[in-house]
Parts: C-alpha cells; structure tokens; sequence
C-alpha cells in the first residue's frame, strides 16, 4: 500500500510545533528567571488579594443569612411578649465565626480594654513585645542549630564548644521570654475578668435589672452561672487567644519570609496553597465546637441551678421526704450534661486524629520535601559550596520550617478555640444584650397559653405613665403578668397619707402584684400611676430576706452601718426597737449578735424574722409600707404591737392579708374577685365584723340543711 502522501507532513509539523512549544518554554523560563523577584511579588499580592476577596464574599453571605433571618424573627415575634423588636431568640443565636461574633468581640473588647491608657493595653504591649522576642530568639536558635551541626559534621571541636557556649547564653532571655508570656497570659485573663465582672456587676444590680432578669424575662436561666463561670472562661480563652493566634501568625510571617529567602518562594508559595487547601478541608471537617461549648455551659449551668435550689429548700424537701424526687431531678440534669460532653469527646477524638495526621504527618512531609530544595534544585542567586554549608542549611531551614508548621498547627488548632471562644461570647454578650433590652424596658417571656397571645403581646407593648406625688393614684391601670395574663384590666383608687388601705381577695388575683406595680418591680402597661419616690414605700414580705451579717446589719438593711451612723441612730435605738417586739432577748442569746456575723433565715423561727422585718420598717420610718401577709406567724398580741407601733410613727400602711384580725387598723378596703373586677371602698371595720359574722353564721346554717335532709332521708330508708 502506497504511503498517504500526507503523514510525512503531519509529522514534521508536530515536531516543529515541539520545538517551537520548547523554545517558548525556555524563552518563559529565561524571563521568568530574570524576574523571579518580581513575579513573587506579584503572587503574594495575588494570594492576599484573593484572601480579602474571600472575607468580603463571607461578609456578604452574612448580611444574607441576617435578612432571611430577620424575617423569621419577625414570624415567631407574634408568639413572644417582647415589646418592640423581637430580640427574643437571644437564646437561640448561632454560633458561629460570622459577623455576629465580631461585633460581639468587639463589643467586650471595649469593655475589657476601655481605652489606650489603660494598664490592660499596656500588658498587652508588653506581651507583644515578648512575643516578638521570643520569635526572634527562635530564628537565632535555629540558625546556631545549624551552625552547632556543621561544627560537628567538619569535626571542628572549638567551633563546636563555641557554638554550645552560645546556645547557653541564648537560653537565659529565651526561658526569661517564656516566663513573661505565662505571666503576661495569666495577668490579661485576670484584667479582663475584672473589667468584665465590674462591667455586669454594675448594670445587674443598677435599675433593677437582677429582677427583670429572673422575674420578666425568660431569655436567660442562670446568670448566676454566665457571671461566675462564664466571664471567667470567655476571660480565658480571650487572653490564650491573643498569644495562641498572635505568636502562630507572627512566627509564620518570620519564618516564611526567611525560609523562601533560604528555599525559593515558589516552593513557599507551593506549600502555602496546598496547606490551604487542606486547611479548608479539615475547616469543612471541623464539628461546631462553639455551639457545643455553649451548650455545655447552658447544661452545666442548669445542673448548677438544681443543686442550688435543692440547698436552698433543704428543709421542705426533707420534711416532704423529697429526696427520691429530687434525685431524679438532679440526675436527669447530670445525665443530660454527661451525655453531652461525651458527645464532645467522641466528636474530639475523631476530629483530634484528622487534625494531628494532616498537621503533623502530611504537612511535616511537604515541609522536608520543602527544604530539601537547595540541595535538588538549584535556584539563581544561591550558591551552596560545601557538604557542611548544605547540612548548615538544612538543618536551619528544616528548624524554621519545624516552627513554621508548627505555628501553622496551632493556628489550625486555636480555630477550635476560637469557636470555643465564639460560644462564650456569645453567652457573655447574650447577658449583656438581655440587660440592655430590660433596662430599656423590653421584656420577652412566653405568653401564656391560655391568653388571647396576640392582642395580650399588643397590651403588653403599651405603658402607662407615672408621675411622682405625695399619694397614691392610680387611674386605669391595667394588672397584667409578665406572661400576658389580664388580672385586672383597669383599676383605679386613690390614698392620701394617714388612709390605711387592706387589699383582699382570692390567691393569685394580683394582690402581691398590685404593689410590685407600686414598688416599680412590673412595667405599667397602661393608665397612670401617681406614686411617692421608691425610698418612700417599704415593702415586707411573707418570707422577710434576711442578708447574711450582724444582727445590726439585720435591721438596718439595706442601710450600711456609716449611713445608720450617719442618720444619728445608735445600737442602743435598735435596742429599743427591738424590745418593742420583744426581740431583746436575741442579746442574751447571741452575745455578740450586734458585730458577729450569721446566717439568721437559719437560726431564727419564722415568725422571730416576721418581727425582725418589722423591726426594719421601724428603723427605716418610711411614709408608706407595704405588708404582704407579713404577721401570718406572729401572735394577735404581737400584731397588735407592730400594727399600733407603726401607726404611731406615722407610717400610711398598705396591708394584704386574709386576717380578719387586721381589719381594724384599716380605714380603706380593696377587694378583688379573681375575676378582674373588683372594689375599692371605705372600711368600718365594726360593721364589716358584724356582717361577716352574721354571713357565716347564715352559711353554716345553710349547710346544716342539707345534713338535716340527709339525715331524714336516711331515717326514712330505715324504716
Ligand atoms: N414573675 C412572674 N411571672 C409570671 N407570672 C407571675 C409572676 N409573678 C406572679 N405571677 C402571676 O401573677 C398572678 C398574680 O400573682 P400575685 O402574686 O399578685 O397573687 P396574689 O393575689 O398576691 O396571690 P396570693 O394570695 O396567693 O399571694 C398569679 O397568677 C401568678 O402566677
């Protein structure tokens, strides 16, 4: 068969073009050698510009996610009571490195750093400082490493004794360097737990807030837990944080820089873009371990809350033999937590075995082949002469290299701590945004089920106003609870000083709540409210709170012992109280009881702190008292001695009880039906006894009669 005249030519033309395509290669190579700094340059600015590229395209998604969540949050607003915006899934928010945790970082940074002249910046200066030393005196100790080991390998004793000498000395800054950055790390944790707790300590208990948080809002469980416990690991991980990405990224730029000095930038360069790739892969591996670390403080918080309630109630639950109930309770708690740490573990394992392979073995393999580069390839501008120069080098490079890994390892690592550090952000800055919220008068809690959800979540929106007078007004103020339930929908009466007012009525129709309207515990919601100051309005509970302290401190409470000193009152004034309800023995019994300090709510009977309380409204003198069911363990006798006592020191009282007893010190009635109608009227005591007495007596007259009918009929079936 006749050759196809065309195949010669096909050939010749592919071994032209390969000539051809091999010039332009050695052209390429040739302008590339030529401008191999250049052109590095140009890389690094592309890789950075594609790193701000990556972050701006993650900003963007965010605002994304916050648009489609908004609008969820404004579905499920109609089910929760908040007032205006709907913050209510506070809770609930992600955890996440997303631009929520960055404003909330930067929200407690400022906190915890107030300000440049402050001595937490100045630490941190001075920890930077030694960071930067401590990188520096690594890159010295790596380069004697090499030079220790090209002493050895020519066999050059004195060079190498030199050299050893040195590696002494070195040592003193360098131990001396790791010292200060412990300390350094330990002082910022403190600083900013200090900064932190003030900060909270100071809105917490400012306005009320304490109250609001347990008492009208249910978005947070246990601040107890969030300002003991998790101020101080958010404190933690913050100050480990800044020396855990502070030294990596510091040692990795040093160390990059020197190293692709030493082996050539594209090899730098190289490694840096598989180690990324890697790096995103084990990121898309890596288990949410800020919202596992947030969970874990919420759990441990509530196991907390239960053995703190089981402390507190000791004597009922012992009384009730509640031990098997609070057992269950208290395990449950346990075993939820339990179960959820060993979820971390097992998710930490795995995770732990994947980060340590890529990390350690993967990247250690590349960082070799890295470094064996001056010895295979030979780049311009570097001459390597010797077998000495050459193991010189690789030792340095491969010590470097050893550093950098290493710093890129802790930086891969530190990313778990900061999701760790994103899960305690979020619950610190979850308080503080909850704090802010009811200090500014919003409140979330779940609607009852029972209520109109909508229409309530619209009444509990509104506010009325209160003004400040000399006595009591209300005008269609609505009682409503923190959970939307309607208990009255407008009351309205009025007291002028000197008018003695009870208020009775069924449990739960909003006697108690009436007052903590009063006393400015609950929102009013509507109407107006004319009220003397705070100060001027003295509330006494059921369970009086008696503070842990001296018994002077007992009674003068809230008082300090300078401003009691400072209102003219001496201890032998708090002796006359107290012997005016009898209490003076309590000086025999605890002989030191005016400085020693005690845990009185165990040591004194109920009705001795029912007298105790009042022996505190006697010292305080205010115009008005509120006295919630507070003689319920006291005698008649003694009541008669509280009730007159306080009259005569011109105090207007306000009086919840179902004691008929007490009618007489009243000249003013409040009576609510539990229907939300009630009446407000002038009180003859005289008369009121009379008729109630002439009632019950009718009542029990009327329930005889059935009893009587039975009876017959029960005599007639005899028959
Ligand atoms: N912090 C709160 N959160 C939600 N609901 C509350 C809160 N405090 C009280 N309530 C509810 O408000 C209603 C009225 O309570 P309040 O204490 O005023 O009753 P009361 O008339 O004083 O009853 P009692 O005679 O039993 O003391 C009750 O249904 C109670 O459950």
């Amino acid at each position: 068969m006749a050759p196809s005249p065309s195949k010669p030519i096909a050939l010749g033309s592919i071994a032209a073009r390969g000539r051809a395509f091999r010039q332009v290669l050695l052209r390429l190579t040739l302008v590339y050698m030529r401008n191999r700094k250049r052109i590095s340059y140009a890389v690094y600015v592309t890789l950075f510009l594609a790193l701000v590229h990556r972050i701006r395209n993650t900003i963007a998604d965010h605002k994304g996610a916050q648009a489609r969540e908004a609008e969820k949050r404004a579905a499920k607003a109609k089910t929760t009571a908040i007032s205006d915006d709907g913050e209510a899934e506070g809770k609930q928010k992600k955890v996440a490195l997303n631009r929520e945790f960055f404003r909330s970082l930067g929200h407690l940074l400022r906190i915890v750093v107030p300000g440049w002249k402050t001595r937490e910046t100045q630490f941190l200066v001075s920890h930077s400082f030694f960071l930067v030393m401590r990188t520096l005196i690594s890159l010295k100790v790596a380069a004697m490493d090499g030079a220790i080991v090209k002493a050895l390998i020519k066999g050059n004793g004195r060079e190498f004794l030199k050299r050893i000498m040195w590696w002494m000395i070195i040592a003193v800054p360098a131990t001396f360097t790791n010292s200060m950055l412990a300390y350094h790390q330990s002082e910022l944790s403190l600083r900013y737990r200090i900064r932190l707790t003030e900060y909270i300590h100071e809105k917490y208990l400012s306005k009320l807030t304490f109250y609001g948080i347990s008492a009208l809002d249910d978005r947070i469980k246990n601040a107890d837990q969030l300002i003991a416990v998790d101020v101080t690991k958010f404190s933690n991980h913050l100050a480990e944080l800044y020396s855990n990405l502070a030294k990596p990224v510091l040692d990795m730029t040093i160390y990059t820089i020197s190293l692709s000095r030493a082996v050539g930038g594209e090899g730098v360069v190289f490694m840096a873009l598989l180690v990324q790739l890697s790096a995103n892969l084990m990121r898309a591996l890596t288990p949410p371990f800020g919202k596992y670390v947030a969970d874990e403080a919420k759990l441990e918080g509530e196991f907390r809350f239960q053995h703190t309630r089981l402390i507190d109630h000791s004597e009922e639950i012992a009384l009730y033999a509640g031990h098997e109930a609070e057992k269950d309770t208290l395990d449950k708690g346990y075993f939820t937590l339990i179960k959820h740490i060993n979820f971390i573990l097992q998710r930490r394992f795995y995770h732990g075995f994947m980060e340590d392979y890529v990390v350690k073995y993967i990247w250690g393999a590349l960082g070799l082949v890295l470094c064996s580069m001056p010895v295979f390839v030979k780049l311009p501008g570097q001459v390597i002469s010797s077998m000495g120069d050459r193991t010189e080098s690789f030792v340095t490079n491969r010590r470097m290299l050893l550093g950098a890994s290493d710093a890129f390892g802790r930086l891969m690592f530190s990313y778990k701590e900061v999701m760790e550090l994103a899960g305690y952000t979020s619950r610190v800055s979850s308080l503080l945004q909850v704090m802010d919220d009811i200090q500014a008068g919003k409140f979330s809690k779940k609607l009852v089920s029972s209520s109109d959800t909508e229409a309530n979540a619209a009444v509990l929106k509104g506010r009325g106003e209160v003004f400040t007078s000399k006595d009591i007004k209300f005008t269609d103020v609505p009682i409503i609870s923190p959970n939307g339930d309607v208990l009255v929908p407008a009351l309205s009466f009025s007291l002028s000083q000197g008018d003695h007012l009870l208020v009775v009525g069924p449990n739960g129709c909003g006697k108690s709540s009436l007052f903590r309207i009063l006393g400015g515990l609950w929102p009013v919601y509507g109407g107006t409210v004319h009220k003397p100051p705070f100060h001027e309005i003295f509330y006494i509970p059921q369970r009086p709170y008696l503070s842990s302290g001296t018994l002077r401190q007992q009674i003068i409470y809230p008082d300090s012992p300078s401003t009691m000193q400072a209102k003219h009152v001496t201890d032998d004034d708090l002796r006359d109280i107290l012997r005016i309800l009898s209490l003076e023995h309590l000086l025999d019994v605890y002989p030191d009881a005016w400085n020693a300090e005690a845990e009185w709510k165990d040591v004194l009977s109920g009705g001795l702190q029912q007298r105790i309380a009042m022996a505190r409204l006697f010292y305080h003198r205010p115009r008005y008292a509120i006295l919630d069911e507070c003689t319920s363990s006291v005698t008649l006798d003694t009541e008669k001695v509280m009730y007159d006592t306080a009259k005569d020191l011109g105090i207007t009282l306000m009086t919840v009880s179902h004691r008929r007893s007490l009618w007489k010190y009243h000249t003013h009635i409040l009576q609510f039906d539990g229907q939300g109608h009630y009446v407000f009227s002038k009180l003859d005591a005289d008369r009121r006894m009379k008729l109630e007495d002439e009632k019950e007596e009718l009542e029990l007259q009327l329930r005889g009669v059935p009893e009587i009918e039975r009876r017959i009929r029960e005599l007639t079936g005899a028959e």
